[in-house]
């Protein structure tokens, strides 16, 4: 069974794949993403998960991690070693191989949760359709990102997160709060509440649309997938109230990131064991 582990700024998302060479999830949990816990916090964490859905954490063979947050990627770092000791430990970051060309200026500056996502774009839907593919994540910051037909990461967009603009909204104004992410009767709300609603919900899909169709006069004929922009539960299957208001979007996958530790883990576990092959001819000739 691999583990795989996305730590954003605000939530970290787990999925548990049956194995590493197929897309089947057992079991996807988030907790609220807070820098200053610790490995044996979130160790604590997720073994509870696992023993929850009545999994052993000894059969965990393969973990895959990537964080956004240094304090969080330090800490689940830590985590590997001395909680899943048997596993093999695969932790995107800067220099590992992952099969992404990043096609930007600094490789190195790119989020590791848009590498993923360009993985699991090209892994789950690209690849088979010969397609490129535009990524449209909705998290603390909702990125729209460019995946050519080859799987290269083009660059993207990163514009405000519809919780980040509630958010200040509500921080700089007297009369507004955070209200429900859900569609108002009418564009036209007949009260704040409405109002904001239609504001972020129809304002968000139409900064995402006019990103897109941008992005597709780059990509022409590029599958759309949008995944994120959920507050509470895990990522299955659900789709976000401003991604169902989006025309442009062809796709709703709400594991992509996950597909894609998943689909980095086993090329980074191909190449450790093409390099073991290596050493070991070498040292017999
Ligand atoms: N219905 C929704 N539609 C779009 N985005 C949403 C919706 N509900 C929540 N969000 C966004 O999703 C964010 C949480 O996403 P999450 O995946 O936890 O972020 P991160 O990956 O950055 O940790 C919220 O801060 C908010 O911006
Ligand atoms: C843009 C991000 C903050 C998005 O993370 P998220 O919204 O999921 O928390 C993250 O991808 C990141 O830290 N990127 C570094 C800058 C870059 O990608 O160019
Ligand atoms: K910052």
């Amino acid at each position: 069974m691999l583990l795989a582990i996305d730590a954003g700024n605000t939530s970290v998302t787990v999925g548990l794949f049956a194995a590493a060479d197929g897309e089947d999830l057992l079991g996807t949990w988030r907790l609220r993403s807070d820098p200053r816990m610790t490995s044996d916090e979130l160790a604590l964490i997720l073994n509870g998960f696992l023993t929850g859905a009545g999994v052993d954490p000894t059969a965990v063979t393969g973990v895959s991690v990537l964080s956004t947050v240094p304090e969080l990627l330090r800490s689940l770092r830590a985590v590997m070693p001395r909680y899943y000791p048997a596993a093999e430990h695969v932790i995107l970051e800067p220099g590992v191989k992952t099969g992404v060309p990043l096609l930007v200026d600094n490789p190195r500056e790119v989020g590791t949760d848009r590498v993923a996502n360009a993985a699991g774009a090209f892994e789950m839907i690209g690849r088979a359709a010969g397609t490129p593919c535009i990524v449209v994540d909705f998290g603390t910051s909702t990125r729209v990102d460019v995946v050519s037909a080859k799987g290269e990461f083009l660059g993207g967009a990163i514009a405000a997160g519809v919780g980040s603009a509630l958010d200040a909204l509500a921080e700089r104004t007297v009369a507004l709060r955070r209200v429900e992410l859900v569609p108002p009767r009418s564009v036209v709300g007949k009260n704040t509440v409405e109002a904001l609603q239609s504001g972020i919900i129809y304002g968000f899909a139409g900064m995402v649309d006019a990103l897109v169709s941008r992005a597709l006069d780059v990509v022409p004929g590029a599958r759309v997938v949008a995944t994120g922009g959920v507050d509470a539960g895990g990522p299955g299957g659900e789709v976000s109230a401003v991604a169902a208001e989006c025309s442009t979007v062809t796709d709703h996958r709400a594991d992509l990131t996950l597909q894609g530790l998943r689909a980095v883990h086993l090329r980074e576990s191909a190449n450790r064991a093409q390099r073991q092959r290596r050493v070991r001819d070498s040292s017999h000739p």
